[in-house]
């Protein structure tokens, strides 16, 4: 059921400045930054052969990686994103394997359009996941 490590997730201040030292040091290929309000942030990607880089910044008042940020002033690995090929099944099995799911549990389109869901860091020995349907 578990399928790539879609991306790894990086809490910055501002992803445009934190994905320079990619794009100059690596010569990796590097994304626009894209507003993504619905999940209060704004995302750069840095491409790797074989996953992602994510940076999120926060975007508008109630992001929830704010207090990640007042935490981690110089930022942080945030999450890992895995693909599942069946979101729902996923998060059926995780929850009834006792991982609590954040938000209302339904899936939202995530930064690649497709559907997203996370799941609490606690339940996961202290790192935030992400899965996203492949
Ligand atoms: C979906 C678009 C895009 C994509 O890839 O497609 C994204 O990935 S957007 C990413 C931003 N969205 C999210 O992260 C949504 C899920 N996250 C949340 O709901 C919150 O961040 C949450 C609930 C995990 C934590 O929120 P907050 O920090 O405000 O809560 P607390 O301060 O109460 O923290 C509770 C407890 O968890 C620890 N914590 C918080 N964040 C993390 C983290 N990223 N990794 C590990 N641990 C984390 C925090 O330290 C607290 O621990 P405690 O021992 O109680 O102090
Ligand atoms: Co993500």
């Amino acid at each position: 059921m578990l399928g790539r490590l879609n991306h790894v997730a990086i809490a910055v201040k501002d992803a445009v400045q934190a994905a320079k030292v990619y794009g100059a040091g690596f010569d990796a290929a590097i994304s626009e930054a894209v507003p993504l309000p619905e999940h209060g942030v704004i995302t750069v990607f840095v491409t790797l052969p074989n996953t992602k880089i994510e940076f999120i910044q926060p975007l508008g008042e109630a992001s929830p990686i704010a207090k990640f940020l007042e935490r981690n002033a110089d930022g942080g690995i945030h999450h890992v994103c895995y693909e599942v090929p069946d979101i729902i099944e996923a998060r059926d099995r995780l929850t009834k394997e006792g991982a609590r799911v954040l938000g209302d549990g339904n899936p939202k389109i995530g930064a690649h359009g497709k559907p997203v869901l996370f799941f609490h860091p606690k339940d996961f020995s202290g790192a935030l996941v992400e899965i996203e349907q492949a």
